[in-house]
C-alpha cells in the first residue's frame, strides 16, 4: 500500500522530524537519494553533463547539493540560478566541488536537468522565469529528473496551471505527494521513486491510499471447499437495450471473468439474444415489463449500461434500486439518476462510476474543472450525495461519502476506447456481489480492470472483449506475488 499527503501534511511532519535532528540532515539525505538516482540513469557519471535548475527555496538546496555529489564523482554541473535568492551554502558546496553558474543555453547540451525550481513550497502557476526554463527543459534532449515535485505541478492536487516540467523521474523525498498520483500531475511526474529521509514515524493519516497488489490479493474473494455459485454471490445486470446491445454483453462478461458464482442478466430482447449468444453460462430474464420482479435473487445489481434514458429505463432502475442490495450505477444509470436524485435515497449502498463528463451531468460541474482537479470533486460529490464514487479516467479515484479517498495506480491509456467502462461495471459488480463493500470493491474493481487494460495492451490498441478476457490472467498476477504492474509511471 502507498500512503500519500498533502503539502501541508509534508511541510507538518518535516517540521518535527527536523526540531529532532542537526540542521541541514534531512537536505543531505534527499541530495544523497537523488544523486544515486540520477548516477543511475547517467550509468557513468564522469564527464557526464548535468544541469541544476535552482530556484530560491530548499528544493533548489536539494539540487544543489545534489549537483555536489555528481561533480565529486567528475560530472559536469552547471547551476542554473532562477530565484531571486539562491541556498548559499548549497551553492558553495556545489562550487566547491568543481560546479559552475551557467546560463539557461547550457540546458540545451546537457545529459541530465535536474529540476530543483520548486517542491512543496510553491503556490499558484509557475512565475518567470522559472515557467521558460520549465519549457526549456521539457525541450531539451536531456533526461529531466525532478526534485521532490515537477516544479509547475501541485503537490497536494495534481492541478497543473500553466507550464510545469515533464519528468521522466522524480525522486520525491520522505512521502508521496498525492498530486504524484493524480492527473495531470502524475503524468508529468513520469517514474516516482521515494527517498527515505526518515519522515515515516512523523506523517498523519494519508490524504490518499493507493492500494498494491498485497492488498488487492488480501481483500480478493476466493472461493472456498464449502462454497458453491449461490455463496459466492450472484451478480444481477440490468444493462443493454434494443439500441446498445454490445454494453450488455461487456459488463456481463467482466462479472463472469471477476469470479461471481452467477450472473442473472436481465434485459429486453434484442440485448438478451446477444448475450444469449456471447455467454451460455449466464442466465437470462427477458423482461417484459420494466420490474425486477421475475428476476431471482441476486446480492449485487450493475444497473445501466447500455440501458437508454427513456420512461422504461427510469422504471427498471427505480426497480433495481428498490431492491435491498448494493447497486454500482453506470452510464445511463448515472444520466436517469443524475434527473431524478430521489432514486439514490435508499438504505442499501450505492457505487457510482461516472466518468468526468457523466460526474458533471451529476453535479453541475464543468467536465474540464473536473478533469483538472478530480481529487476536489470526487470527494465533493461522494460526500453530497452520500454513496461511493469511482471517478474513471486517466486516473481512477474512489471516494467514500466520509472523505476517504484511493487513488488506482494501475491502467493504460490504451483502456480509452469504448465499452471498457462496461466491462469494469462488471468487475466491480461481481466484487460487490461477493461481499466486498462499495469502496473495497471499487478500488479492487479499478485495480483488476487497469491491470488487464495492460496485460490486454501490452503496447498496442486492445477492444474492449479483450479487457473481460485478460482479467483472470489479472488477478493471477495480482495473487501469484508477481511485481507485473507495480511501479509507478508505468502505464
Ligand atoms: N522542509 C524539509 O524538511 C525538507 C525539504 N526539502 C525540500 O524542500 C522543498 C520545500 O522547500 P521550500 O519550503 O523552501 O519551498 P520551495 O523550494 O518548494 O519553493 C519556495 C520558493 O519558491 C518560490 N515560489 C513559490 N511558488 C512559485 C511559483 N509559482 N513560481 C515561482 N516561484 C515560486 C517562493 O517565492 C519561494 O521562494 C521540498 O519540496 C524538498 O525538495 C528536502 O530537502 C527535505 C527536507
Ligand atoms: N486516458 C486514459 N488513461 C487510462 N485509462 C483510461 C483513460 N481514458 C479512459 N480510461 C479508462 O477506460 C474506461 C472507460 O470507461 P468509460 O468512459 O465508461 O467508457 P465506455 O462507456 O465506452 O465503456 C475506464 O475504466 C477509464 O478509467
Ligand atoms: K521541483
Amino acid at each position: 500500500m502507498r500512503t500519500a499527503y498533502t503539502a501541508d501534511q509534508i511541510r507538518g511532519a518535516e517540521h518535527t522530524l527536523m526540531a529532532r535532528l542537526p540542521e541541514g540532515t534531512l537536505m543531505q539525505r534527499a541530495a544523497a537519494g537523488l544523486a544515486a538516482v540520477c548516477a543511475d540513469l547517467l550509468g557513468h557519471v564522469y564527464g557526464r553533463r548535468v544541469v541544476l535548475l535552482v530556484g530560491s527555496g530548499d528544493n533548489g538546496g536539494d539540487a544543489l547539493y545534489a549537483g555536489q555529489r555528481l561533480a565529486r564523482r567528475g560530472a559536469r554541473v552547471g547551476a542554473v540560478l532562477a530565484g531571486s535568492k539562491t541556498h548559499e551554502a548549497g551553492l558553495r558546496a556545489l562550487l566547491e566541488a568543481g560546479g559552475r553558474v551557467v546560463g539557461a543555453d547550457e540546458i540545451g547540451a546537457a545529459d541530465l536537468i535536474l529540476d530543483g525550481l520548486v517542491g512543496i513550497g510553491a503556490s499558484g502557476a509557475l512565475r518567470e522565469p522559472y515557467a521558460r526554463l520549465a519549457e526549456a527543459a521539457n525541450a531539451a534532449p536531456g533526461r529531466v529528473v525532478a526534485v521532490d515535485v515537477p516544479s509547475g505541478v501541485d503537490a497536494s492536487s495534481g492541478r497543473v496551471e500553466g507550464a510545469a516540467v515533464r519528468a521522466a523521474v522524480t525522486v520525491t523525498m520522505g512521502a508521496y505527494k498525492t498530486g504524484l498520483l493524480v492527473d495531470p500531475g502524475a503524468e508529468f511526474a513520469g517514474r516516482v521513486e521515494l527517498v527515505d529521509i526518515g519522515l515515516g514515524a512523523y506523517v498523519p493519516d494519508p490524504d490518499v491510499v493507493a492500494l498494491g497488489h498485497e492488498d488487492v490479493a488480501r481483500l480478493l474473494p476466493r472461493p472456498g471447499a464449502e462454497s458453491d455459485k449461490y455463496r459466492r454471490g450472484v451478480l444481477g445486470v440490468a444493462a443493454g437495450s434494443h439500441l446498445y446491445t454490445g454494453a450488455a454483453v461487456l459488463a456481463v462478461g467482466g462479472a463472469l471473468r471477476a469470479g461471481a458464482g452467477m450472473v442473472r442478466y436481465a434485459g429486453a430482447e434484442e440485448p438478451v439474444a446477444q448475450v444469449r449468444a456471447h455467454w451460455p453460462e449466464a442466465v437470462i430474464t427477458v423482461l417484459d415489463r420494466p420490474s425486477i420482479d421475475e428476476v431471482g435473487r441476486v446480492q449485487a445489481w450493475v444497473l445501466g449500461p447500455g440501458l437508454g434514458t427513456g420512461e422504461r429505463a427510469h422504471d427498471l432502475a427505480a426497480s433495481v434500486l428498490a431492491s435491498d442490495v448494493p447497486v454500482l450505477i453506470d452510464a445511463d444509470g448515472l444520466t436517469i439518476v443524475a434527473k431524478d436524485r430521489e432514486l439514490l435515497r435508499r438504505t442499501a449502498p450505492v457505487l457510482l462510476t461516472p466518468h468526468a463528463g457523466e460526474l458533471a451531468r451529476l453535479t453541475g460541474a464543468e467536465r474540464a474543472d473536473i478533469e483538472a482537479a478530480r481529487l476536489e470533486h470526487v470527494r465533493a460529490a461522494a460526500a453530497e450525495l452520500g454513496v461511493t464514487v469511482l471517478l474513471k479516467g486517466s486516473t481512477t479515484l474512489i471516494a467514500g461519502p466520509s472523505g476517504q479517498a484511493r487513488v488506482n495506480v494501475t491502467g493504460s491509456s490504451w483502456l480509452a476506447t469504448g465499452g471498457t467502462g462496461d466491462v469494469l461495471s462488471g468487475v466491480a459488480g461481481a466484487l460487490l456481489a461477493q461481499g466486498l463493500s462499495c469502496y473495497d470493491a471499487a478500488a479492487c474493481g479499478a485495480y483488476v480492470h487497469g491491470l488487464a487494460g495492460r496485460l490486454a495492451a501490452d503496447g498496442a490498441p486492445l477492444a474492449a472483449a479483450d479487457v473481460a478476457t485478460a482479467v483472470p490472467a489479472a488477478i493471477r498476477a495480482v495473487t501469484s506475488g508477481s511485481a507485473y504492474g507495480e511501479k509507478l509511471g508505468e502505464r
